[in-house]
């Protein structure tokens, strides 16, 4: 059947290269509005590139990305800001700088981008702090002072910080221990249930796989090889694809038999 829901993310022959080593050739890919997408493929082959190449961090050789029906690689700069408003972007380890304390880290977002007053971005950093679950008193403590879990909710409430429609995720759950990457998994799906987000997440867990996505996406062979739920995951014939859902850590997640 056909996926009629409205497509949030378009890219279509995205050809990333550097020097003479093509890492993506060809390279197409829709993101549906309000999914989770997992973003899954071997070591080194592109899934960071991608999501760096669809938020403007990087300058793909070819191809085009298109936001909300925006050609993003050929908009005047005003239009690119207007739609990169609409967007979170959580890196590893949350990226956070380390002399700003959870607050203010929230806090640069607004600054950049809005005029709201200190007040305000107070009010709101503190609220964002407390949808991801993080105690109120996290908010003026910095980096350092928090654990792995607590970092990677504190760059998530940055992410969250001017109520994006998208939020990407660059490997959100990897370092956690079972449990805390678990509640990393149930918060992101409560996020993309309660605000309707569209998430695109790059993983390696097959248990966030699992839990919380809608659609898998495999980079293979410098492109997507395939997407698909989880069930059509299982029957790809793709040497990678079929090691990699139904090896031993599959099996041990309960899948994949
Ligand atoms: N700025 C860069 N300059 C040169 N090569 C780069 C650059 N960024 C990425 N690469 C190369 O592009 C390839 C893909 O990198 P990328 O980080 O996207 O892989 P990945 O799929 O996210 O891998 P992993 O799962 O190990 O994190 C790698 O071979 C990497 O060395």
């Amino acid at each position: 059947m056909q996926d009629t829901r409205e497509v949030a993310i378009q890219v279509r022959g995205l050809r990333n290269q550097f020097g003479d080593h093509v890492v993506h050739d060809g390279l197409d890919l829709d993101v549906l509005r309000g999914e989770v997408l997992g973003v899954v493929g071997g070591s080194g082959t592109g899934k960071s590139v991608l999501l760096r190449s669809i938020v403007g961090l990087l300058h793909p050789k070819a191809g085009s990305v298109a936001v909300f029906g925006t050609d993003m690689l050929n908009a005047s700069d005003e239009t690119r800001q207007k739609i990169e408003r609409r967007w979170g972007v959580m890196f590893q380890d949350g990226a956070l700088f380390s002399s700003l304390t959870v607050r203010e880290n929230v806090e640069v977002p607004m600054r950049e981008q809005t005029d709201l007053s200190p007040q305000t971005r107070r009010a709101l950093a503190e609220l964002k702090v407390s949808m991801v679950g993080l105690p109120p008193n996290a908010c003026d403590k910095y980096p350092s002072e928090l654990s792995g879990g607590m970092r990677k909710r504190a760059g998530l409430a940055r992410a969250l910080a001017l109520d994006p429609e998208i939020v990407f995720l660059d490997e959100p759950t990897a370092g956690l221990d079972p449990i805390g990457a678990a509640a990393f998994d149930a918060l992101i799906k409560k996020l993309q249930t309660t605000l309707g987000l569209t998430v695109f997440m790059v993983t390696h867990d097959l248990d966030s796989l699992h839990a919380i996505c809608d659609r898998i996406a495999v980079l293979a062979e410098k492109r997507v090889f395939v997407t698909g739920t989880m069930a059509d995951m299982l029957e790809v014939d793709h040497p990678w694809v079929h090691e990699y859902f139904h090896g031993p850590r599959a099996r041990a997640a309960g899948f994949g038999n």
